[in-house]
């Protein structure tokens, strides 16, 4: 049996142990082995990895721009020829297909580059007096983005780089240090894109990796006074827990979601179809952006759900390697959730169309037709390849229902007349309403919010830079 790999936290521009002597093993989602262990560092050492951003944010933020500019472009370049290396371990470690883990990586590495042009180009600016009443030429005022400090970066565990390289670029080019605390599930994944970042030369303690339990260290270090910005990305009941002890500390938070699609009466059903069955299981349906109901109008109902059934039917399902649209969820507690929502859904008489079965994590693709308002599935979020139908008269109702949840990260309305598409779309409480089309994320320059409990603040290229650095004003007076 070849031997399990201790990963090491990354500080002062080091991979080392901690001194704590603690490792978390991190256990593969599909087969009964641990992968690796990471490190579980104590909170002497989260003091210490924080306190050491401190001179060195401020000198990063004083090296010239072109300089950190071309630091992260090299970061982009590694993480490319590091792709397969990485994308391994992601596929390992989260249960991603092969496919995706590799399109992740590159995904991100184009991120990094727009973020780097996206900061060259909007970084200053300037206002002449003249151009308000009363004022003059002889004042103007030079207007610098200038950086928050140390923030710290928060991920989940289901896009284990795009995620979290999506808050580390942004902040780094804008001149702020880094505490990244991985999902603990994704963090070897973190150590992979850290060791590419450690091969291209950034000074020390601009960025740290801190690995540990989100339970044991998170609070610590969310609260800690060193920390002077947090960038989160996860569940609602952690983002909420988080946002109750965030005093004047600014904060952006990614959450869940229920995505809706709506389907309307004179919708292209073929349409809707693909993009409901991409939007709602691809990767088992683990995407905070994944459809996760569909409220079709009466009049298509039953063309639309035979359709589906179909469709679903003919889903692939399996491991990683073998690129199959099912996978394994993340770990045997997920699928617990989401098999028990299933019995849920059965026992309060929904009718089960496909699906309910299960091999250890793996959660065969389930539809349920009939779902109904009283039920828990027509509420709540399963991260998993589970799809409620919920059939609606009108498209008031549909957007009654859409509007109910507690959360509001995007929606999906399919509709041939463009006009009633976008009058439902303005109803909508959500991030983004997305017409003729699943909800998604990218392109990942797109401002990214959700409402009520998906979310504060937004994310998206330049909204995170905006989120991580303030407007300094040097007014000069001739
Ligand atoms: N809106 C969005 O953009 C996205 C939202 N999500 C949402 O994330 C969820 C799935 O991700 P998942 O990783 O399970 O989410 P979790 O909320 O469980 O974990 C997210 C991160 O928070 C950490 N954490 C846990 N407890 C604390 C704490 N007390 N203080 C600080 N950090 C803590 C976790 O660490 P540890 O792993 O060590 O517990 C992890 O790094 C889903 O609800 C999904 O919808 C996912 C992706 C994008
Ligand atoms: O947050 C998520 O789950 C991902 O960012 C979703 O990204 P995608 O919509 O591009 O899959």
């Amino acid at each position: 049996m070849s031997e399990i790999t201790t990963y090491q936290y990354y500080v002062g521009g080091k991979f080392v142990n901690s001194t704590s002597g603690n490792l978390i093993d991190i256990e593969c989602p599909y087969e009964d082995r641990v992968i690796g262990r990471v490190q579980a560092i104590s909170k002497e050492e989260a003091d210490a990895a924080i306190a050491a951003t401190k001179s060195a944010q401020i000198a990063w933020a004083d090296t010239d721009l072109f300089k950190r500019a071309e630091l992260l472009n090299k970061w982009a370049d590694q993480l490319e020829i590091d792709a397969k290396d990485i994308a391994q371990i992601i596929m390992q470690e989260v249960g991603k297909t092969w496919n995706d883990a590799l399109k992740e990586v590159t995904r991100t590495a184009d991120f990094i580059r727009y973020t780097v042009q996206e900061f060259i180009h909007t970084n200053d600016s300037s206002m002449s007096g003249e151009n308000y009443p009363g004022g003059s030429k002889n004042k103007f005022a030079i207007i610098k983005r200038i950086p928050l400090g140390t923030i710290l970066a928060i991920s989940p565990f289901n896009y284990p780089v795009n995620l979290s390289v999506a808050k580390l670029a942004p902040a780094l080019i804008s001149g702020n240090a880094v505490v990244f605390k991985p999902a603990t599930q994704g963090a070897i994944s973190a150590v992979k894109i850290i060791e590419s970042f450690d091969k291209v030369g950034f000074p020390a303690d601009v960025l740290q990796l801190i690995t540990g339990k989100g339970s044991d260290i998170g609070d610590y270090v969310s609260e800690h006074e060193g920390i002077d910005m947090i960038s989160f990305t996860g569940g609602a009941t952690t983002g909420r827990h988080l946002s109750s002890f965030s005093t004047m500390k600014p904060m952006v938070l990614e959450l869940g979601g229920k995505d809706p699609a709506i389907v309307c009466a004179d919708a292209d059903i073929d349409k809707a179809v693909a993009e409901i069955m991409s939007g709602a299981y691809s990767y088992s349906g683990q995407r905070c952006t994944a459809i996760k109901r569909v409220l079709v109008n009466d009049a298509v109902a039953d063309d639309l759900v035979a359709r589906l059934k179909t469709e679903v039917e003919a889903l692939t399902v399996g491991m990683p390697i073998d690129n199959p649209v099912i996978v394994p969820l993340i770990n045997k507690g997920s699928a617990d959730y989401v098999a028990d929502l299933i019995a849920d859904t059965i026992a309060v008489g929904a009718d089960l169309l496909v699906g309910n079965k299960r091999e250890g994590n793996l959660i065969y693709p389930t539809l349920f037709d009939h779902v109904t308002t009283d039920m828990r599935l027509a509420w709540e979020e399963p991260f998993g390849p589970v799809l409620p139908i919920i059939r609606v008269a009108s498209d008031e109702e549909a957007i009654k229902i859409a509007n109910a949840s507690e959360y509001g990260l995007q929606a999906s309305v399919f509709s041939e007349n463009f006009s009633r598409a976008v009058a439902i779309a303005g109803k909508i409480e959500a991030g983004s309403v997305q017409i003729n089309g699943r909800t998604e994320r990218g392109p990942d320059h797109f401002p990214f919010l959700g409402v009520k409990n998906s979310g504060m603040g937004v994310h998206g290229i330049a909204k995170t830079i905006d989120a991580m650095t303030r407007e300094k004003l040097i007014v000069v007076n001739l």
